[in-house]
């Protein structure tokens, strides 16, 4: 944002004066004094206004309750001292310097906090560096000998060449194709394991796990899809949350005592890495967590209180009386708005845009500062949330094979997947015989018959694709087993033909290694799903029917998208997909409702580029998600 003139905000206070809440008084005048801004006094634009006024402004209580609000924003994405002054500096202009002193004041002020903070901090660059010694360690018993060969394009975790033709320092899969129930991941080395580290085939015995450091995401770029890379359903995906979640619930996600549990040998990391982060802020940590001794301070990280939170750190700075070198701090908090000493930091847009907003408005707005904090804060939660979201909601495109030309089901589906499918949808329609009573009844849950387990087990023999299996049958546990085995990948059920079992339907499910789903039809209402989606045993994807299921071609039924947004609104996480008349002149009505999995049959089918309608189904999902 650019400034155009500078706006003089008096401040008369000082930061030693001991009038009560000099901040709401200093705020008014400088309220003030932007009112009486009249057409010949060009008026900051909005965002300018604060970071501006170096007009030999001396510190306020204000000021330093406004940096160290911002500071404590800055704990909570897990930032170390010198990260919080650039972010400081470059995003909300605020002088190094001062920024220095009031860390320094609540240091001193939070000594338990700080030292609890700066282990978390420790241990946050150690789970980052495991990481990566354990990736790279991964590649290179995985790939030996680096092929010459170009990047393969992705197609969302799905690699079009063999896994085993990766060079060296492949990034790990964005998405992890999830592995098919009894499908063995044969290797083309000849290594063949049902077990699937991020999204590829591991080998032999070796099973590399992922710590999660709590902010990769945010503030290392290095290492930041590495809570996306967790493969679905995986325990240690549950931990992958966000800087501010983990901030807010207190709970750093890997404790001292799992860690020691896992049987981690820390020595490695030693040498390799520098206690520098408690050196470069002057900590003096206590004797078994210095430098060099990472196993004895891991022993030691059980004894701290992992749920300390931000309500530990209870020093208000602006209500002390001695604020030291921080009271006679000479000049203004700010730095000039044409300063040209602002640091580049990209990767930080998003937080740095919300602290020069925060800053902004806290210094300038005639409004309670904790309201305005409180306010500015949802926003800076909200947008590092939103990538995070959108990064586990992935757009995925499932053309229906219902559409296709059966008697070549498998050159169809190697057609779907070269023209940028994510998954294959295949409509299961049986009709389910009744053995449990007398004379044997044949329930039909759609009036069309499909394809069964068999169709699904020769499809697996040519190719890995992502088998999406929609069960319109009346009795969805008796096709787990066999669907498992013959290499199913998704089983999403009725809801309607489950009310009396879906929790043990969901377990068996899940202990054949496939994703559950549970589908409802357009009559059902939406209220049905959620003790499915709530419990302990929950669904991982909802497939709202746009059509009366039983066959393709038929028309989309908009009013379904109510269904769509409510589950959005509800779990902004969740795969929900939508299956029935969807093609380019409908997608748009179900993806800004939300849906981010789009099943479509003869829209694709009966393309003369399919590619391009898949295409475009993806950019819908894409930009929808941009606007939300
Ligand atoms: O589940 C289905 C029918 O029960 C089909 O998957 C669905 O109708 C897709 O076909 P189309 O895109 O042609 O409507």
């Amino acid at each position: 944002m650019k400034t155009t003139k500078p706006i003089k905000a008096e401040k008369k206070l000082q930061p030693n004066n001991t009038e009560k809440k000099p901040s709401i008084q200093a705020s008014h005048e400088a309220h003030n004094d932007q009112q009486n801004h009249t057409a010949d006094t060009p008026v900051a634009d909005a965002g300018s206004v604060s970071a501006s006024g170096n007009d030999n402004r001396k510190v306020s209580r204000e000021d330093i309750e406004l940096v160290q609000n911002l500071i404590e924003r800055c704990l909570q994405l897990y930032m170390n001292k010198d990260e919080v002054v650039k972010t400081l500096l470059n995003r909300a202009r605020i002088d190094p310097g001062f920024t220095t002193l009031v860390w320094q004041k609540l240091e001193e002020e939070n000594a338990d906090f700080f030292r609890a903070y700066y282990i978390r901090l420790k241990l946050k660059k150690q789970i980052i560096l495991f990481n990566h010694l354990l990736e790279h360690q991964y590649h290179l018993m995985k790939y030996p000998v680096p092929p010459k060969v170009p990047l393969a394009p992705m197609q969302n975790g799905i690699s079009t060449m063999p896994v085993n033709n990766l060079p060296m320092g492949y990034p790990v899969l964005q998405q992890p194709s999830v592995p098919a129930a009894g499908q063995p991941h044969l290797d083309p080395m000849g290594m063949s394991s049902c077990h699937v580290v991020n999204g590829v085939p591991a080998p032999g015995n070796y099973h590399p796990m992922r710590m999660n450091s709590g902010n990769d995401m945010v503030i290392d770029t290095s290492v930041s899809d590495v809570a996306a890379a967790v493969p679905p359903g995986n325990a240690m995906s549950d931990m992958a949350v966000s800087p501010t979640s983990v901030a807010s619930s207190g709970h750093f996600p890997f404790t001292a005592s799992e860690i020691s549990g896992m049987g981690v040998d820390t020595s490695a990391l030693d040498a390799a890495f520098p206690s520098d982060v408690a050196s470069s802020v002057g900590l003096q940590l206590p004797p078994d967590s210095g430098v060099g001794n990472s196993r004895d301070s891991l022993r030691s990280l059980a004894q701290i209180p992992w749920n300390f939170s931000l309500s530990d750190l209870t020093a208000d700075l602006s209500n002390l009386g001695d604020l030291g070198p921080l009271g006679n701090y000479p000049g203004s908090a700010y730095l000039p708005s044409d300063s040209d000493i602002l640091l580049d930091s990209p990767e930080q847009d998003d937080i740095g845009e919300s602290f020069y907003f925060l800053a902004h408005r806290m210094s300038t707005e005639k409004r309670d500062t904790t309201t305005i904090y409180a306010s500015a804060g949802l926003l800076i939660e909200r947008r590092i949330l939103r990538p995070q979201v959108t990064k586990m909601v992935k757009a995925i495109i499932a053309p229906s094979m219902l559409s296709s030309d059966f008697a070549n089901l498998a050159s169809e589906a190697e057609r779907m997947l070269n023209c940028g499918a994510d998954w294959l949808h295949m409509d299961i329609m049986l009709l389910t015989g009744r053995s449990d009573v007398q004379v044997k009844f044949w329930f039909h849950f759609v009036p069309n018959l499909t394809l069964g387990a068999p169709i699904i087990e020769s499809l697996r023999k040519h190719t890995k694709a992502y088998l999406d299996c929609h069960l319109m049958v009346t009795n969805p546990l008796d096709y787990v087993e066999p669907l498992g085995k013959a290499g199913a990948s998704g089983f999403t059920f009725h809801v309607e033909a489950s009310r009396d079992n879906w929790q043990e339907l969901v377990q068996k499910i899940k202990s054949k290694g496939m994703k559950p789903g549970v589908s409802l039809k357009p009559g059902t209402p939406i209220e049905e799903v959620y003790p499915l989606l709530d419990g302990e045993n929950s669904v991982e994807l909802v497939l709202v029917m746009t059509v009366e299921p039983g066959f393709g071609g038929q028309k989309f039924m908009p009013e379904m998208m109510d269904k769509v947004r409510t589950l959005r609104k509800k779990y902004p996480s969740l795969d929900i997909e939508v299956d029935g008349g969807l093609g380019p002149s409908t997608i748009e009505a179900a993806t800004s409702a939300g849906a981010n999995c789009i099943v479509a049959g003869s829209s694709v089918f009966g393309a003369p580029d399919p590619a391009q309608v898949i295409t475009l189904l993806r950019v819908s999902v894409e930009e929808a998600q941009k606007r939300s």
